[in-house]
């Protein structure tokens, strides 16, 4: 989107995947380098450890990618009749460059520099937002069936939820905020750096000093939020608490000119996907589950009713740990691939969820009045997912 076009399948995408180099990318950029703490002896950590040197690949990558990117677009007629951000790049840069004669490689590196935050900004995000909200969902299945109900009442009997329908589902944005509260992607903001003396709760700062807003921490201050651990989309029923960021105890976005940009772009995506992953998902799996009981049926007429039911726990199992043996081991990928699937455990036929597993005892559950799904993940152990009772 950010780019105008799909690179699936074209020559950029084949000299290595995107997805392996944002991959790439975000495991760096969110790893440890000694060099950020240690200011004249860290890079020699760093080098003894690998890091720079992936760092400097990972950087190459992403240098090749953006400038066949500014080259796709410098290509003639490649785009006109609709102009992306990189076009609008292109002409202030060639408009300034005929003004003062700025060499053009430096220009073409800004703008490159700028795809990089863009590229990187609006990925992970809104991804996560997602995974977070279907894990809140998952743990309360009366707000999930309440998020459910209202898509598929609105939508109808529709291939999908389409941008349109979002206005109306006051429910799903409400679920969104709430993650957002609880789980913002960019927990401390980007770093600001002061301009002047400053006082701040009662400290002297001095000019020049690095500044982290620790926005997760305020999202989830008693003196602004009733029960704030709790998953709870009710609290902001009565709209009064925007992130926009004029409400300073709610800023998922960041607030000033630094906030995000692609504030919209990140909420309709995130609304968008989140709503089909509810309204379309679930029944599909849940299809599949019906179709899958249906065929062994017949040939499993002797198994009695309970076994039949541990057969289907097994089968559930075995998929969990199929998926788990395929998943890269970076956590953020595995919560991208288990997450979805948790929820639509959650969402399974209530024979599944009649019966605690084995070792788990009834107070075990009790961390909310409501528990849908009981998550295990071990470092070298498949994922288990584990459906428990639904409320009476
Ligand atoms: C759920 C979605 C998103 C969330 C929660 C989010 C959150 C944030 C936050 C907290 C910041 C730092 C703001 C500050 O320090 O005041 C930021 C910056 C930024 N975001 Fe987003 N973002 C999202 C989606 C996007 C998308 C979709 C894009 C682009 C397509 C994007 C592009 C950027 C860029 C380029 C910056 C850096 C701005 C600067 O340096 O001035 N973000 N985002």
């Amino acid at each position: 989107m950010s780019f105008g076009r799909s690179f699936r399948g074209s020559t950029l995408d084949h000299q290595k995947k995107l997805q392996q180099l944002v991959h790439e990318a975000q495991a760096v950029m969110g790893g440890f380098t000694a060099n950020e703490y240690l200011p004249y002896a860290g890079w020699i950590f760093d080098w003894i450890t690998g890091l720079h040197s992936q760092v400097e690949k990972v950087f190459k990558d992403m240098n090749t990618f953006f400038q066949h990117v500014v080259d796709d677009h410098l290509k003639p007629g490649s785009k006109e009749q609709h102009r992306d951000i990189i076009d609008v790049l292109l002409a202030t840069q060639r408009d300034e460059t005929n003004q003062d004669g700025v060499v053009q490689q430096s220009k073409n590196d800004v703008i490159k520099a700028a795809l990089l935050d863009i590229f990187l900004g609006g990925i992970d995000t809104s991804a996560l937002t997602v995974l977070w909200a279907m894990a809140g969902l998952v743990r309360k299945p009366r707000l999930m069936k309440k998020a459910q109900d209202e898509i598929r009442n609105y939508v109808g009997r529709k291939l999908r939820v389409t941008e349109d329908n979002l206005d109306h589902l006051a429910y799903l944005k409400r679920v969104v905020k709430e993650t957002r509260r609880l789980h913002p992607p960019a927990p401390l903001l980007l770093p600001r750096e002061t301009m002047s003396h400053c006082k701040i709760s009662g400290y002297d700062i001095d000019p020049k000093t690095i500044i982290y807003v620790n926005v997760w921490a305020i999202g989830r201050d008693p003196k602004h939020w009733k029960n704030p651990e709790e998953f709870s989309p009710e609290r902001f029923t009565n709209g009064l608490v925007d992130f926009k960021g004029q409400n300073f105890e709610y800023l998922p976005f960041g607030s000033g000119r630094r906030g995000c940009p692609g504030i919209c772009m990140g909420i309709l995506t995130t609304e968008l996907l989140l709503a089909n992953l509810l309204y379309y998902l679930l029944p599909l799996v849940q299809l599949h589950v019906a179709i899958l009981a249906a065929t062994l049926q017949p040939h499993l007429h002797f198994i009695t009713a309970s076994f039949h039911q541990h057969l289907q726990h097994g089968l559930l199992h075995f998929a969990a740990t199929v998926l788990w043996c395929s998943l890269p081991s970076s956590f953020s990928a595995s919560c991208a691939a288990f997450l979805p699937f948790a929820a639509s455990c959650a969402a399974l036929t209530p024979q599944l969820q009649q019966k605690l597993p084995d070792g788990v005892k009834e107070e075990d559950m009790d961390m909310e009045e409501e528990v849908g799904v009981s998550l295990t993940v071990g470092k070298k152990t498949p994922l288990l997912l584990v459906p428990v009772t639904y409320p009476q």
